[in-house]
């Protein structure tokens, strides 16, 4: 048998699973995004008997493209990732999708062809290592580090409201509130970054929350993201007030306009991953000096060579390079983990999800992915180095199955209370 490595490995099949997780009442300028959160796990398999995996969300009409961007993938050698994009991309041509996982304009304006591009993308590459028998970062240039920081990402959290089960995080709707969901954080995974999730309060509730971080945690960098819930002149006086206490301020607005108004103001770096979220907008947003900090996402800019790309961009133009998470499962932890790792310039703790996800609730075999001192070690099993786990996916697709309204599922998350307001508008 010729060498796994020399080996074509030709798509065989795509296997597409939607899958919902438990969700807590966490806050955002959108309202509350619980009680479910869905994604959808990507399986390629391929002629000589490897399966690569992906994973990206699981909104309807997403899934709806991946759907038609599988099929016509059947018959691509993993190998020929320009091929792998001619066909998504001819598959989803024309469509420009404001439709699709995303709040008050997050990843609008990304494009729908990188946002479907991206599982497949990972799951060759996953397939790619295995026939390699190396780990998905040596196939992006190598790791520069063999742990990945990660931010404690706290949100305002709402316990009180009706049909809400009890967990063991408790609300955090005050400035002490949010220092104890901080200090567990801390505690539990090792954090050495904090972002706040703003935008939920006026202001200065949210400034008040940074200054006790500030006091608690001396040493910690902070960061505050009001997913563009401020106005320009809100952000120009909140960012003034935080300059010297945070190192990025991210999105206080909306726009690559609003954000250089803003820029021009206040010294901390602004860093977004509302207003650049494609390659067509880094021109426009490098030419207004809008932005200091781009937060890239695999899942949104089309995958991991792409997201070197735009690292390769960033390092051009003096640009800092973060990283942004949703609600995410093991497989894009480990995608995350091995792209940070294998990304020189991502010098920021990157942002994750993962503390508010129920144990229980991933579609990967436990224990090739941990946190150690608010970093995870990079897998060094060959491709992303983390598993299916059959039973778990089955027990995800039924919950996906049975938690209903399927149909309004645009956001990704299945949300009790829909937002009384315009969330593209500012609020402050
Ligand atoms: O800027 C961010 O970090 C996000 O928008 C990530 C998520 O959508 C976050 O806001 C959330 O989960 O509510």
């Amino acid at each position: 048998m010729r060498d796994a490595a020399m080996m074509e490995h030709r798509i065989r099949e795509v296997r597409i699973t939607p899958v919902a997780f438990r969700d807590l009442p966490l806050l955002n300028t959108v309202g509350v995004h619980e009680p479910f959160a869905l994604r959808a796990v990507i399986e390629v398999l391929t002629d000589s008997g490897l399966t690569g995996l992906g994973e990206t969300y699981g909104d309807a009409g997403h899934l709806d493209r991946l759907r038609l961007a599988g099929a016509a993938l059947v018959g691509v050698d993993v190998w020929h990732l320009n091929e792998l994009a001619r066909r998504v991309r001819a598959v989803v041509a024309g469509d420009h999708g404001t439709r699709g996982h995303g709040m008050s304009g997050m990843v609008t304006g990304s494009s729908t062809a990188d946002r479907v591009l991206s599982p497949f993308e990972v799951a060759c590459l996953d397939i790619q290592g295995k026939a390699l028998g190396r780990p998905v970062s040596d196939l992006l240039g190598g790791a520069v580090r063999d742990r990945v920081d990660y931010s404690a990402y706290l949100f305002y959290k709402w316990a009180g409201h009706p049909g809400a089960e009890p967990d063991h995080w408790g609300e955090a709707l005050t400035p002490d509130q949010i220092v104890a969901q901080a200090r567990r954080m801390v505690d539990e995974y090792g954090f050495g970054a904090i972002k706040l999730k703003g935008g939920v309060f006026p202001p200065e509730e949210e400034v008040a929350a940074i200054h006790a971080l500030r006091v608690a945690f001396p040493d910690h960098p902070l960061r505050v993201d009001p997913n563009g819930a401020w106005s320009v002149e809100t952000a120009i006086r909140v960012g003034r007030e935080l300059d010297g206490v945070i190192e990025y301020l991210e999105d206080p607005t909306t726009g690559i306009e609003g954000m250089a108004r803003v820029a021009e103001a206040v010294s901390t770096p602004l860093a977004t991953n509302m207003c650049v979220v494609a390659f067509d907008h880094v021109r426009p947003a490098v030419a207004r000096s809008a932005v200091g900090v781009v937060l890239s996402d695999h899942h949104f800019w089309g995958g991991l060579h792409r997201s070197r790309t735009l690292a390769g961009i960033c390092d051009t133009f003096a640009l800092g390079l973060s990283m942004h998470s949703n609600s995410h499962l093991g497989i894009s932890l480990a995608a995350m983990t091995h792209l940070a790792a294998a990304t020189p310039n991502l010098t920021y703790a990157c942002d994750t999800h993962w503390p508010w996800k129920h144990p229980e609730d991933d579609v990967v075999v436990p224990g090739a992915l941990r946190f150690e001192a608010g970093a995870v070690p990079v897998p060094t099993a060959p491709g992303l180095g983390v598993e299916l786990d059959r039973d778990a996916l089955a027990r995800l697709h039924e919950r996906y199955l049975s938690c209903g309204i399927r149909e309004r599922d645009d956001t990704g998350y299945l949300r009790r209370f829909e937002p009384a307001f315009d969330p593209t508008a500012p609020r402050w």
